[in-house]
């Protein structure tokens, strides 16, 4: 289940269910049965539901979730925006096997009520909530009861996560077939509460016929792809990554990432750079290699001397940052670029295309956080909601671009996307971004693609988080790894995945 469908490509599904035999009255009787069963399972003690229809099929499915509920011996009334005479289609069938009491939204508040279903709007919202239906969606959020959201929460927009005008917090929401992105990305996720995902009866063919480009970033989604140890590999079988370490008073930020390609698999690892810099490394590092580079110029020929490494510039680079990319991009066989790189090329995104662009066949991964990447593009950058902007990025860059985040999107040029939902809270701390460029360059140095490596570097990233929980600092998230690794490698080993 690790497709991430629009709401257009979940209106394309609906579309196609009939012609493989599933009517769209049976996903609704089953998307409104869903509800319920949550509603009764999460609230149990709940004796009168309130359900606030709307005027198409997420209305449809608050009038099946009432009769369910009324079924099972609860109190339900509904209050419909639109009069039952108006609806259309399945939505106008669900109604008529409505028989309980109706109420027109203006004259039902929640009053004596324990849970309000809303069922106002979902994936066809198409414009901000006024009138009436604020109006209702202001009650509802006024009497702190609690709230079930059908499919997502009214008002908010399922594509971006984003709400253009009034949304109704959610304590549950139970959504079907697939998540959309709004279930995922800031601050959808949050006024979304608790997620549960129903199974309709969706045919999974219907779903693989739509061609969703987004996917949840769990193992699934690039378990094929993660490197295997060769029993018989040499260090170099696992690549190489050269680190551009800048000043030595700002090295921390180039240890940690060159810490983290170590853990994250690399064969061998280099920082280079200034002397001074090298000892203040050398007092700190055993594993990791140190090669003295007085300019960034110098790494021209380093790069020259091997024949497969995967350089990092940005964490900790200093002024010559730009010098480091240019010589990175001319002679490494893979890069990523995060930190100052963003500062150095800020505004001239175009500058940074060309360079990519001289090597296009070369795996580039960019790490912006949101005002990196605001930085990088400037005015006229791409525009839309969070998934929106990392694709477009990755387009313009010709680079995989990793936006990070506590919703981190990772983009392809080739147009996939990849959002992730286990990064904790405690992982938005100085330096686990520089760790997080290391595990991917650890990844690209076995081989890696880049997408793949991109997206299991984020995942591993917030696991690792996880492995150590509060009080983590990002020192410690390259040493969390091995557990993390362990406990994936056993799960591939069984044929499962950690997370589905
Ligand atoms: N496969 C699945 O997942 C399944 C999904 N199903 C369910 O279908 C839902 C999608 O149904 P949907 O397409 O009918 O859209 P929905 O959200 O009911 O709203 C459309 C109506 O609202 C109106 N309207 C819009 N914005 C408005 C505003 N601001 N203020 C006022 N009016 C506004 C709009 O009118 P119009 O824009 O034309 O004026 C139209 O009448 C989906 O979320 C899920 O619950 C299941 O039943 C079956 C399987
Ligand atoms: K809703």
């Amino acid at each position: 289940m690790i497709e991430i469908l629009s709401c257009s490509e979940m209106a394309e599904a609906d579309r196609r269910a009939p012609a493989e035999g599933v009517a769209g009255e049976m996903l609704m009787e089953a998307a409104g049965r869903a509800v319920a069963e949550a509603a009764l399972a999460r609230w149990p003690q709940a004796r009168r539901v309130l359900v606030l229809a709307g005027p198409g099929n997420n209305g449809g499915d608050g009038y099946v979730a009432a009769r369910r509920l009324a079924e099972s011996g609860r109190t339900v009334a509904v209050a419909a925006l639109a009069p039952v005479e108006a609806l259309r289609g399945d939505a106008a069938v669900m109604a008529a096997r409505w028989s309980g009491p109706t109420l027109p939204i203006g004259e039902a508040g929640p009053v004596d009520f324990d849970l309000v279903v809303d069922a106002l709007f979902g994936a066809g919202l198409a414009r901000p909530l006024a009138g009436v239906a604020a109006h209702a969606i202001g009650r509802a959020a006024d009497s702190g009861l609690p709230v079930l959201a059908v499919d997502v929460p009214s008002g908010l927009n399922g594509d971006t996560g984003a709400a253009a005008g009034a949304v109704l917090p959610a304590t549950l929401t139970v959504t079907f077939v697939r998540l959309k992105p709004g279930h995922l990305l800031y601050p959808g996720r949050a006024l979304c509460g608790e997620v549960v995902l129903a199974d309709i009866g969706m045919p999974g063919s219907v779903v693989a016929g739509v061609g969703a480009r987004t996917f949840l970033n769990r193992p699934a989604l690039w378990r094929t792809a993660f490197p295997e140890p060769n029993p018989q590999g040499h260090k170099y079988d696992r690549g190489h990554v050269l680190v551009w370490s800048g000043p030595e008073f700002a090295t921390g930020a180039a240890r940690l990432a060159a810490l983290g390609a170590a853990r994250g698999g690399a064969g061998a690892v280099t920082l280079a750079g200034p002397a001074a810099a090298l000892r203040v490394h050398a007092a700190h590092v055993s594993a990791i290699m140190l090669r003295p580079a007085a300019r960034p110029d110098d790494l021209h020929a380093i790069l020259a001397g091997r024949r497969f490494a995967i350089a990092i510039v940005g964490p900790g680079a200093g002024d010559g940052v730009e010098a480091a990319t240019d010589a990175a991009l001319a002679g490494a066989a893979a890069c990523v670029l995060d930190a100052d790189v963003f500062t150095a090329f800020a505004d001239r995104p175009n500058a940074l295309r060309d360079r990519i662009a001289e090597r296009p066949a070369r795996p580039v991964v960019v790490t912006p956080h949101e005002g990196e990447f605001g930085r990088l593009f400037g005015q006229g950058g791409p525009a839309g909601s969070k998934l929106d902007r990392a694709r477009e990025a990755a387009r313009r860059l010709g680079a995989t671009v990793v936006l990070k985040g506590p919703d981190t999107v990772v983009a392809s040029p080739d147009g996939r996307a990849a959002i992730a939902d286990n990064a904790p809270p405690w992982l938005a701390t100085a330096g686990a971004g520089d760790t997080l460029a290391g595990f991917c360059a650890g990844l690209l140095a076995q081989g890696m693609p880049a997408f793949e490596a991109a997206t299991a570097a984020v995942w591993l990233h917030g696991e690792a988080a996880r492995e150590v929980g509060p009080g983590l600092i990002a020192d410690d998230l390259p040493g969390a790894l091995p557990a993390v690794l362990r406990r994936f490698q056993s799960t591939v080993a069984e044929g499962g995945d950690s997370q589905p």
